[in-house]
């Protein structure tokens, strides 16, 4: 059995077509306005960077303007919330993304928290989560609904499935486990603390990788036809999930790099865009 590659990096290149127009559609009928992405970089994380780039360069590619704020790794939480309010009430701003990690002495959850509902177009704040969990409108956290966004492209059935998330972050596992379980999946979530792992695994017909260790979840411990995404992503290329042996025996599977990756910064924009039109169309 050759498995089915879910090829996040096309996905996101097909939307950022669609995109596009929708930006040159709303130039046009404001006389020049394009939705704006502001992006927080705080302190000199040489990954980060990269991330925050690639979001411009996003931004950049549809048309959409984007705004870069960059803080010194001394930057007090006080400091941080002072700048997130200041784009709270620019009107030019419709979305807000602050990357993650910050350095260790900014109150990451409180600055999250600060990110104004409408703007917060990177899903990050616990009222956009739980609106998500309730089934309420709001922007989902961009990973877990790039991860979505991608299931659903590729028509992968959910309703009723066994799907095990392992991981719990704020912005990766949580959210994740929620959005499936919206979607009627039976979800498990497994952490650091869960007993006897491979067999949690061992029954999913969906498994997501959210751990943050390389190859943390070995092939031997997913089954035979069960879909796999991988959201990690780790130097030499490889996820969470030790895929080698896998893409043989399962029926989907999300490629590292060019899957859950290109989804994420594609999922953000693609909100940009729907605050946008929100604001100025
Ligand atoms: N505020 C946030 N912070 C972080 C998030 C997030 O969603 N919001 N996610 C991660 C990092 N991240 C985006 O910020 C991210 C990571 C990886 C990729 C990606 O496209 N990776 C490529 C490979 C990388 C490369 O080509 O250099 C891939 O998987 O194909 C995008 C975004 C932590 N912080």
């Amino acid at each position: 059995m050759s498995a089915l590659i879910l090829d996040g990096k096309a996905l996101a290149q097909k939307t950022e077509e669609a995109l596009s127009v929708r930006v040159a559609a709303l130039k046009e009928k404001s006389g020049g306005q394009t939705p704006i992405l502001a992006t927080i970089l705080v302190g000199n994380d040489p990954a980060s960077a990269t991330y925050v780039k690639m979001k411009g360069n996003a931004c950049h590619r549809i048309g959409m303007g984007s705004m870069q704020v960059e803080l010194p790794s001394s930057t007090t939480t006080e400091q941080l919330l002072t700048k997130i309010e200041e784009l709270n009430s620019n009107p030019n701003v419709h979305g807000i993304l602050l990357q993650h990690p910050v350095p260790a002495q900014i109150e990451e959850r409180a600055c999250f928290d600060a990110i104004s509902l409408e703007k917060d177009v990177d899903g990050v704040t616990c009222l956009g989560f739980g609106r998500m969990a309730m089934g309420e409108k709001a922007y989902g956290c961009a990973t877990p609904k790039g991860i979505m966004r991608l299931l659903e492209a590729y028509d992968i059935a959910l309703e009723g499935k066994d799907a095990v998330v392992v991981g719990r972050s704020p912005i990766l596992g949580k959210p994740m486990a929620a959005m499936l379980l919206n979607a009627n999946a039976t979800v498990t979530i497994c952490h650091s603390r869960t007993h006897n792992l491979p067999g949690h695994i061992l029954r999913a017909d969906i498994v997501v990788g959210a751990v943050g260790k390389p190859e943390f979840i070995k092939a031997e411990w997913i089954k035979n036809g069960a879909v796999v995404v991988d959201a990690g992503y780790h130097p030499g290329g490889v996820g969470d999930i030790e895929l080698g042996p896998l893409t043989q025996r399962v029926a989907a599977y999300t490629p590292v790099p060019g899957g859950v990756g290109p989804m994420t910064i594609n999922t953000l924009i693609y909100q940009t865009v729907d605050s946008g039109e929100r604001k100025i169309g």
